[in-house]
């Protein structure tokens, strides 16, 4: 088909509510009920086939009742890996081949059936899987997700129309090809959107992907692979390989063929990758493209002027939704003597009325469990320290992992602003506050610039204009993502493009054309109408 035709205009999805007595509320916990009882196998799907992987076993349990096994995963061997890369290579030319339309239809179509019949059921799966409550899920697993699917179709139109100028007698175009070879995804557990944004990305731009996601993850990752083919996604496009990735790391990582790593998850995952693909650079064919949103330290800091009322909100959904275990999370908070002194009981009382516990099983509860047996030991390694602390006040904040990892939601008060619980990412519901005196603002702005490795999200609250104007330039390199007067977190797909600097990654800022333009490798084609015939030119007479 010749027409240039124009991609729907994307808008950001309705976030439903989830009400007690809505039909949403309903149909999610129908499907919840029907999930929870599945254990079904949780296979790879290499070239559409699906098959369980050839490595060690490994059970997928409720974070919130880690006896409820969901179902099994395997880990992927070798072979495996070269498998899926070969059904990569094949399914490569076949997909690069089709119309940007014919490949974009696809994600469309994988959107609108996710924002319908689909919805309930990757819902269902990220809840029981990750442990995530109704409305966290409902903004990961359905919004942003869809919006992924659909922005990044209007992103890359915008990309493709990006054209060279042409002078008289010259016509120049740019032409986006997809990368040569394939594309690896490897995505974290926390984010089911993140998930299935990291391989179909790449591929909405004419790439073959193998997309490896977190064992943690895969039960909503297994429902997000059915719903692409149900969506039409040709065989071998995105082929799934599942566990623990160190096969991947093994095979693909040194395939001659890996065009770009396209990844989200710890800074020391991130920097082992990378140091990988240094390490193998001169087997490859091309320079792969290296893309990753890692780690965050990520800051709340309060003016004198801020209001009290704010900033405990900002404080308490920033740092304790979906446990901490957001990338954006706070975890870190700079207050003054004043406002502190106004809010303090407050906020503690706040906290500790917030509900922990089975986050599928009672739709209200506003905080499930942390990941996993890993997770759970370092946050309580974390809290037992502080509590061991003489210079830390633990304000609230305790564990239990008897039926689920719970950890519930912790406040450490410290004097020390370059103490442990300011700088090193935990990744919990675990919120350290230095509090300062009021005349030390600017102070306090140098301190916490760089006392963290990480770069990636940050809030000033505020009501004096100076102030905020102060803290957005001063702290300017301490964040990608800089928010005034609101949390740090849940920033929306077209509205807030997300990433960081310094130690939290590359910040080619996911769903936005800045990251599709990493998936393409552009060729530049000149041509003239009449071209010379005579070699002269006129100052050789
Ligand atoms: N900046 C962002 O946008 C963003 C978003 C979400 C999460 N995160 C970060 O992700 C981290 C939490 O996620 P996680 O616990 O899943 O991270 P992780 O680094 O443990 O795992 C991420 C992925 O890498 C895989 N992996 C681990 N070791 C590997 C290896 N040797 N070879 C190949 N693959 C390997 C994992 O199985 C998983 O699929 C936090 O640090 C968080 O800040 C960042
Ligand atoms: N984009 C999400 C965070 C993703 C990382 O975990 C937010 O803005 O809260």
């Amino acid at each position: 088909m010749d027409a240039i035709s124009n991609v729907p205009v994307p808008a950001n999805e309705r976030v439903y509510g989830y009400a007690p007595g809505s039909a949403e509320r309903s149909a999610l916990e129908d499907r919840v009920k029907e999930l929870a009882g599945a254990s079904i196998d949780l296979t790879m799907t290499i070239g559409g086939e699906q098959r369980l992987g050839g490595g060690v076993p490994i059970d997928v349990v409720q974070p919130h009742n880690h006896a409820s096994v969901l179902g099994r995963t395997n880990d992927a061997t070798a072979q495996d890996v070269r498998d899926a890369i070969s059904a990569a290579r094949q399914a490569a030319p076949a997909w690069r081949a089709l119309s940007f339309d014919e490949r974009a239809a696809v994600f469309l179509k994988a959107a609108d059936l996710l924002a319908g019949p689909w919805r309930a059921t990757l819902n269902a799966a990220t809840m029981l899987g990750q442990s995530k409550s109704a409305y966290q899920a409902e903004i990961d697993s359905a919004c942003e997700l869809i919006d992924f699917l659909r922005f990044n179709v209007a992103y890359a139109r915008q990309l493709y129309a990006e054209q060279p100028a042409s002078s008289p007698g010259v016509w120049n175009r740019m032409e986006y090809r997809p990368l040569e070879g394939f594309v690896l995804a490897i995505t974290p557990f926390n984010f089911s959107a993140i998930a299935g944004n990291l391989p179909t990305s790449a591929a909405l731009m004419g790439n073959v992907v193998i997309w490896k996601p977190s064992p943690t993850q895969q039960f909503a990752a297994h429902f997000t692979m059915r719903l692409l083919e149900a969506a039409g996604l040709p065989p071998g496009v995105i082929n799934m390989v599942t566990g623990n990735g160190q096969a991947i790391s093994e095979v693909a990582l040194a395939h001659p063929e890996l065009a770009g790593i396209h990844f989200t998850g710890s800074t020391a995952t991130f920097q082992h990758l990378w140091r990988t693909v240094g390490e193998n650079i001169a087997s490859y064919r091309g320079y792969p493209r290296i893309v990753g949103e890692t780690g965050g330290k990520d800051f709340v800091v309060a003016h004198p002027s801020a209001d009290p009322g704010v900033l405990t909100t900002a404080l308490i959904r920033g740092a304790f939704e979906y446990q901490g275990q957001k990338c954006s999370a706070a975890s870190r908070a700079y207050v003054p003597r004043s406002v502190w002194n106004r809010m303090r009981d407050d906020f503690v009382a706040t906290t500790e009325s917030l509900t922990v516990g089975d986050v599928s099983g009672d739709l209200s509860t506003f905080m499930g469990a942390v990941i996993d047996d890993r997770a759970f030991a370092k946050h309580k390694a974390a809290i037992d320290r502080a509590r061991a602390a003489s210079n830390i006040d633990v304000l609230t904040g305790s564990y239990d992992d008897s039926v689920g990892y719970f950890v519930k939601p912790t406040i450490l008060e410290c004097a020390d602003p370059a103490d442990e619980i300011f700088v090193k990412e935990y990744f919990g519901p675990i919120l350290g506050v230095h509090v300062y005196e009021d005349r030390d603002f600017d102070q306090v702005l140098d301190q916490m610039e760089g006392i963290a490795p990480y770069a990636l999200t940050g809030s000033i609250i505020a009501q004096d204009r100076y102030a905020i104007a102060a803290a957005s330039e001063r702290l300017r390199f301490a964040a990608g993502n800089f928010y005034v007067n609101d949390k740090p977190t849940g920033a929306v797909v077209g509205q807030q493009p997300f990433g960081g600097a310094r130690a939290s990654g590359t910040n080619d800022k996911a769903g936005s054309i800045f990251n599709l333009i990493r998936w393409v490798n552009a060729r530049t084609i000149k041509e003239t109408f009449v071209p010379p015939t005579d070699h002269r030119y006129p100052h050789m007479g």
